[in-house]
């Protein structure tokens, strides 16, 4: 499980993050909901590490790792798996030499091992045989399954994604959520999710935090969001004309 302990984050003058807390838990689906700048990639970020919180904690199954320092870290990190924004694939590195990069950097495997490893990856993201193609002959979808080969390559206990379904279409999106989330629940892996997307939320949100004005203004299950009377929320969540009608309907 991880623990976020009253966490606050502050740029200059702007306070992003108010004092958060919230418990992620394994084998599910967490997603972080919210308007434009609430603050769900700096959330995202003090998690993994990339921003220092200005006060807080995150606790990694127990282990504090907001007090760690770098050499300390290693062993949470190598246990987290990432899939950020535009996938962040290496465009003059083949799909397979993607995959390996991480092995490369964090495990001991030989050369045989680690081309197996990418070979199972690949397999589990339906791209098996795409090992020598570059980024640029992928499709946007395909890039988003090779960055999640990457970052189930070093079998995660932790994944965190931000907005996997960016730039996609609806259908390419369900299959991304669905891959997500049957990963999520093979490997027990306790997913955070960054997402804009009302499909995602309604299809695989376990567990779903919505950050507004710099708190987290709400937490439920896909079940429970249907029927909040949380203003805000269903402002958010149902903006437009059409999903209030679909609401009725719920
Ligand atoms: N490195 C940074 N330095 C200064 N301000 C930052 C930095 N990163 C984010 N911010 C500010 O923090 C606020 C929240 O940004 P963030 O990207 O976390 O929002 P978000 O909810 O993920 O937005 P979006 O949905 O548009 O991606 C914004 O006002 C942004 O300008």
């Amino acid at each position: 499980m991880i623990e976020i302990k009253d966490i606050y984050k502050t740029f200059g003058d702007n306070d992003v993050l108010k004092g958060i807390t919230a418990n992620f838990k394994p084998g599910k689906n967490n997603l972080i909901i919210g308007g434009s700048g609430s603050g769900k990639t700096t959330l995202l970020k003090c998690i993994v590490g990339l921003h220092a919180p200005t006060k807080g904690d995150v606790i990694f199954d127990g282990e504090n790792f907001t007090d760690m320092d770098f050499e300390q870290r290693v062993p949470i990190r190598k246990q987290i798996g990432m899939l950020f924004q535009n996938s962040a694939l290496f465009d003059s590195m083949t799909v397979e030499d993607n995959i390996i990069f991480p092995l490369n950097l964090f495990s001991t495997m030989s050369k045989s091992e680690k081309l197996d490893r990418a070979n199972f990856c690949l397999e589990r993201v339906n791209l098996e045989g795409k090992n020598k193609l570059f980024p640029s002959e992928l499709s946007g979808g395909m890039k988003k399954r090779v960055g999640i080969a990457r970052a189930i390559s070093m079998e995660p206990k932790y994944l965190f994604v931000d907005e996997p379904n960016s730039g996609l279409d609806p259908q390419t999106s369900i299959v991304i959520d669905e891959l997500i989330s049957e990963l999520t629940l093979e490997y027990k892996i306790t997913t955070v999710m960054v997402t804009h997307d009302m499909n995602s939320v309604m299809g695989i949100g376990d567990n779903i935090l919505f950050l507004y004005q710099g708190k987290k203004w709400w937490e439920g299950s896909n079940k429970e969001i249907a029927h909040t009377d949380n203003k805000e929320l269903n402002d958010f969540v149902f903006a437009s004309k059409f999903t209030q009608a679909a609401r009725e309907k719920l």
